[in-house]
């Protein structure tokens, strides 16, 4: 196992925020009020360029992969905002996190991962070959690495401590943290989500597999929270080399992946060691897939509108 993740770069510290808390890729701030104590309705979501490959967080950024991520994401909100409230406020951020960030407001989160997938693989695929289910839910016989399914599962998870994998839930556990409503209305949610997203993204030739989102609980209403459809809580494949029966090649995360395996790294994956960093160009090709699966998504040219940070 990879142990404890190397602890990344430290959270920028930004002029009014206070830093709450950091992910391998994200950071999160409050804003703060007149008197200077963090505000408790407001929070500020920053994506960084960090990128993580074998549950390592890599020690070099890809540029703009933040910015990328955020905009995708926010698209989204707006593709989904006929099935789901979400928590956007604004994007008016400070310069220092200028189009990587987002303003939300503070939410009841659910404890709950709401995954759904609609491609068996990964974990997934791992208790399937064991025993035939995904999640407590019995699947067909003959699927293999990439099969797809007639419909998208809800196979929610725990929130695990940083750096620790997230358990399977079953849907009876969910029921039993967040009540029969909420679960049902999440797991509802959730598979739309995910069947929304393929239905633009296939369309513009990218396979969403899986996906993670996380919902907040607001007037007794599930709100869309956390990032949504973005290649760090999806696993996105070019449509066009789905080829059911080995491991799907990432849309972004390929370049990686194949130069840290390679005897070029140097790195061995087994040692469990940190992985080495990584070379200008893998960094440029890998930028330039983020940049792509934007366009491709959203019809929109990518234009940098951080500060050069
Ligand atoms: N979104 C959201 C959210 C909200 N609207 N209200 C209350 N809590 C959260 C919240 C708490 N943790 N996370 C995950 C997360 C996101 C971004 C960066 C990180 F480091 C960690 C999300």
């Amino acid at each position: 196992p990879s142990g404890a993740v190397p602890a990344g770069p430290a959270a920028p510290v930004l002029d009014g925020y206070a830093h709450v808390y950091s992910g391998k890729v994200r950071d999160l701030y409050a804003p703060l009020d007149d008197a200077g104590a963090p505000r408790d309705d407001l929070l500020l979501l920053v994506a960084s360029d960090r990128i993580s490959a074998f549950d390592f967080v890599l020690d070099t950024p890809v540029p703009d992969k933040g910015e990328v991520l955020t905009r995708m994401s926010l698209w989204w909100f707006e593709q989904l905002a006929d099935l789901v409230p979400n928590h956007v406020v604004s994007t008016d951020v400070p310069d220092a996190v200028r189009g990587r960030a987002v303003l939300v407001r503070r939410l009841e989160m659910l404890p709950v991962e709401c995954v759904a997938r609609a491609y068996l693989t990964g974990g997934g695929l791992r208790e399937y070959r064991a025993d035939g289910t995904v999640s407590g839910l019995t699947l067909p016989e003959g699927l293999t690495d990439g099969s797809r399914f007639p419909e998208p599962l809800f196979t929610p998870s725990t929130k695990a401590p940083e750096g620790q994998h997230d358990e399977p839930m079953s849907y009876a556990e969910v029921e039993a943290a967040v009540g029969p409503s909420l679960a049902a209305r999440a797991r509802d949610l959730t598979t739309r989500i995910l069947a929304r997203g393929n239905e633009i993204a296939q369309a513009r030739g990218i396979i969403v597999a899986d996906t993670k989102v996380e919902f907040g609980v607001e007037a007794d209403e599930l709100v869309l929270a956390d990032e949504v459809l973005t290649p760090d809580s999806s696993r996105f494949w070019p449509a066009d080399q789905w080829e059911p029966g080995h491991p799907q090649p990432s849309f972004d995360k390929e370049f990686v992946r194949e130069w840290l395996l390679s005897r070029a790294s140097g790195w061995d994956k087994a040692s469990g060691e940190a992985p080495p960093s990584l070379p200008d160009d893998v960094l440029e090709r890998t930028r330039a897939k983020y940049v792509e699966a934007y366009e491709r998504l959203t019809g929109e040219t990518f234009r940098p509108r951080g500060a050069d940070r």
